[in-house]
């Protein structure tokens, strides 16, 4: 599991961290950290190094000792002189390094205006600054978190740097795992400074390939039957989106339940069990519900159908327009961004430019568990650190994806998943299989049905690593 923390604890565990050092030695971790992953600028290249008041700036400055010993020339734009980080800039400076006025011309730069100190926005020069990347484009790296980002909101409020890789401390940033200011990152490498054992429970978690045993308890042993493997009831699909249904039926079908229960008219349910033998339709006892991909009209009917069960729910699609004002029993909402905004009565691009505040207000509102969708997939639940979900390409935005996952999480929940993890679980697993599927290229929402078994075995395998 990949972890991010905020500021204020961050901030915390480098005072308690720093205590146990001698001086300066935190900042020569980074510094080192920081040129090894520099690696790939050649010897005689030109960067500039953009440097801003605090440590971030520091930072910068000593790896620039490192990167001039093994032949790389750098070039310095300082913020501001007087509040540059004296030592930092001598050190440089001694070691060959040159001030400029503005940049131009290099083919590499560093962007250490701000750190983790930073307030949003970037303002004067740094503005000035970015626009010449933003023109000129160099290849860009980022120290710690891309300047001008809110840190802690993974928001873009204002002027901010747009980089291709980011080397960070310590642990991740919220910026850095969550939509938008992730995508202003670039490829994230972490360095380790040794804060880990001052940190505590991070504010974002991102399933990695290592968490295969957080399938464990869902998966069958020698005395498991269908029925204690759970059964999931769906109820999915309409005359209007007859595909839903059976992206559902094929998504939960990859999943762990023992068996799926559907639930529609008699001419759908045919037409399901035609195409899913093993699927039995009509109502009976069910460990788990999903209700809403391509429901229609039918969704609130069905949500208040599958609510009287009093057992786990997914919610997705039409049926979101029908939540109940707090859930009573444990719940997945699946909302895409434009879903969640009617829900909160709001725009899409208030949720675009916030998916962590409004999913995570939206899991406290209906007290339930939020997995908002996204390139960047979130699941918040109150209480809990917020998950993010980093598998996955952009070719993933196609038609049915959605009511795959739907269905896929639903059969982990019904397998005995709590809504955190099966959601979870399932975006990982829906982003591992879309990959898996056609790596690079196009696919259709049925491909990564059908690339999910592989995907599970391998996860729980400790394949995928
Ligand atoms: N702590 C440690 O032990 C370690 C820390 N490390 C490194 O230190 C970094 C954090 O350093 P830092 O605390 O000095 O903050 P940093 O972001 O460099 O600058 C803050 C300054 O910028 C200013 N400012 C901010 N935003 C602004 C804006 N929009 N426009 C204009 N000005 C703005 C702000 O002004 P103020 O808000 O005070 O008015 C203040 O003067 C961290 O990211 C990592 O790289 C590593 O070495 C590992 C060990
Ligand atoms: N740019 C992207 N990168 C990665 N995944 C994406 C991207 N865009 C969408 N997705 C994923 O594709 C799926 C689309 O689901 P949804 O919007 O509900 O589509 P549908 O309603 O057609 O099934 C979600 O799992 C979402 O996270």
């Amino acid at each position: 599991m990949l972890s991010a923390h905020t500021v204020g604890d961050i901030r915390a565990a480098e005072e308690a961290l720093a205590a146990t050092l001698p001086d300066g030695e935190l900042m020569r971790r980074a510094a080192r950290g920081l040129a090894d992953s520099l690696g790939l600028i050649p010897a005689g290249e030109v960067v500039v190094c953009l440097i801003g008041p605090g440590n971030n700036g520091g930072d910068a400055l000593y790896a620039a000792t490192h990167l001039l010993d093994r032949g790389v020339r750098v070039d310095l734009c300082l913020l501001d002189e007087s509040t540059v980080h004296a030592e930092g800039l001598a050190a440089a400076q001694a070691a060959g390094a040159q001030l400029v006025k503005a940049p131009g011309g290099q083919h590499w730069c560093l962007d250490a205006i701000f750190g983790i100190g930073a307030r949003p926005g970037l303002t004067g020069k740094a503005a000035e600054w970015e626009s010449w990347l933003d023109h000129e484009r160099p290849y860009t790296f980022v120290v710690d978190v891309p300047s001008g980002v809110d840190v802690d909101g993974a928001t873009l409020p204002g002027v901010h740097i747009g980089a291709e890789a980011t080397v960070t401390f310590g642990t991740y940033k919220n910026a850095l795992l969550a939509d938008p200011a992730a995508g202003a990152a670039g490829t994230v490498s972490l360095v380790d400074i040794g804060l880990a054992p001052h940190l505590p429970s991070p504010s974002i978690e991102a399933i990695d390939a290592f968490d295969g045993h957080l399938l464990d308890r869902a998966l069958p042993d020698e005395r498991s039957h269908k029925y204690s493997r759970g059964v999931l009831g769906i109820a999915a699909g309409s005359e209007q989106y007859a595909g839903a249904a059976h992206l559902c039926v094929a998504g939960a079908q990859a999943g762990l339940a023992g068996m799926i229960r559907f639930v529609g008219s008699a001419a759908l349910s045919q037409r399901v069990v035609d195409r899913a033998p093993e699927v039995v339709a009509g109502r009976g006892r069910v460990q788990a519900w999903v209700v809403g991909p391509g429901s229609g009209d039918d969704a609130e009917s069905q949500l208040a159908m599958a609510l009287e069960d009093g057992v786990p729910v997914v919610v997705d699609a039409s049926a979101l327009q029908h939540v109940p004002d707090r859930f009573e029993v444990p719940a997945l909402l699946t909302p895409h961004a434009g879903e969640l905004a009617a829900m909160l009565d709001t725009t899409r691009e208030q949720v675009e430019g916030d998916p962590l505040g409004h999913a995570t207000a939206a899991a406290q509102r209906w007290n339930a568990t939020v997995l908002l969708k996204g390139r960047r997939t979130l699941v918040a639940q109150t209480g809990a650190p917020t998950r993010v979900n980093l598998s996955g390409s952009a070719w993933l935005g196609t038609a049915g994806a959605g009511d795959v996952l739907a269905g896929f999480a639903g059969s982990l929940l019904a397998a005995g998943l709590d809504p955190r993890d099966a959601g979870s679980v399932a975006a990982y697993l829906h982003g591992v299989a879309s990959v898996q599927a056609n790596p690079d290229g196009p696919i259709v929402a049925t491909d990564v049905a059908y690339a999910l078994p592989s995907a599970v075995a391998a996860f729980v395998r400790g394949d995928l690593a």
